[in-house]
């Protein structure tokens, strides 16, 4: 379990061994053992295994919970969710560190990849625990609507958040295309500042190989659109999340800098990450 105010550095080295990834076209074996890998990552890295979320699906917080939440001050209710969502992020860090080749990459193009996906994959996992039937999300030990967040002041985000939730469920991806779908997220060579985009291609292609591969065998190849469908609104979702930080770290300034987790202002706030966690 990582230290909550772990940051991205201190968790990463890079060594260079030869890339993992044979030459193009790669073989059905190495496809396959790449699938695999990816699946076991996220399995051994998702925090909650569907079994214990969907136990705990009509767990819901009472009233007087409800209430005890929306009565939190902006800045108490923001100072909790950013724990969570960096205990969240904490986990994806870990996810990407186990795909293979990730650790292959500079160390600079680690943190540009997390800093851009992290986010991104947190969001697509929440479906994981997203109670369509009520539009309830687990949270601190049971499962809220929206109005659980009202105090955040970001009533339009929560509602993107839950509404992103709602239609990655329609998908009813299995676990193993989710595995794929987050890799994917995060192996994207098209983020900004990478210093070896060649070497972030040729892990993504493999990586779409693995996908396409995945959804034919489970002949879901209509999957693949749907899916690189969702890549846009994830980027809007964090856009919107970055905007709404900002806004709220210019009314409390003090909370951000002295209260937030570390790992949460590297990622996700546009400050020089600090020099201890490079
Ligand atoms: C992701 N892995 S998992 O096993 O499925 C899993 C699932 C759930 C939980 C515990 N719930 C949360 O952490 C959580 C739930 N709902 C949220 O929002 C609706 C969360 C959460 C953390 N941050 N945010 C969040 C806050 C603001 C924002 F703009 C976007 C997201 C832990 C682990």
């Amino acid at each position: 379990q990582p230290s909550p105010d772990q940051t991205i550095g201190m968790g990463i080295r890079s060594y260079d061994p030869e890339y993992p990834y044979c030459p193009y076209p790669p073989s059905l074996l190495h496809i396959e053992e790449l699938c695999d890998s990816i699946v076991r990552s996220h399995r051994d890295t998702s925090q909650f295994r569907l079994e214990e979320l969907q136990a705990l699906r009509w767990k819901l917080f009472s009233r007087e919970e409800i209430h005890a939440y929306q009565s939190k001050s902006v800045d108490e209710m923001w100072q909790h969710c950013a724990v969570r969502l960096t205990e969240a992020v904490q986990y994806v860090v870990e996810f990407a560190k186990r795909i293979p080749g990730f650790r292959g990459l500079g160390q600079n193009d680690q943190i540009t990849l997390l800093k851009t996906g992290s986010m991104e994959v947190v969001l697509v996992r929440m479906s994981r625990c997203f109670n369509t039937e009520n539009s309830t999300v687990f949270f601190d030990g049971k499962f809220g609507s929206t109005e659980l967040f009202k105090s955040l002041g970001c009533g339009d985000l929560m509602v993107a958040v839950f509404d992103f939730a709602h239609s990655m469920c329609a998908l009813r991806l299995t676990e193993q295309q989710m595995a794929l779908f987050c890799s994917l997220v995060l192996i994207n060579p098209d983020r900004p500042c990478l210093e070896d985009r060649g070497r972030v291609h040729r892990m993504r292609r493999d990586l779409e190989v693995c996908l396409s591969h995945m959804l034919h065998r489970d002949n879901q190849e209509s999957l693949q659109h749907k899916l690189y469908q969702k890549v846009s609104v994830l980027q809007s979702l964090c856009s919107l999340h970055v905007e709404k930080l900002h806004w709220f770290s210019q009314r409390y300034p003090l909370t951000v800098h002295s209260v937030f987790p570390p790992l949460y202002k590297e990622l996700f706030t546009s400050d020089l990450p600090s020099v201890d966690s490079l």
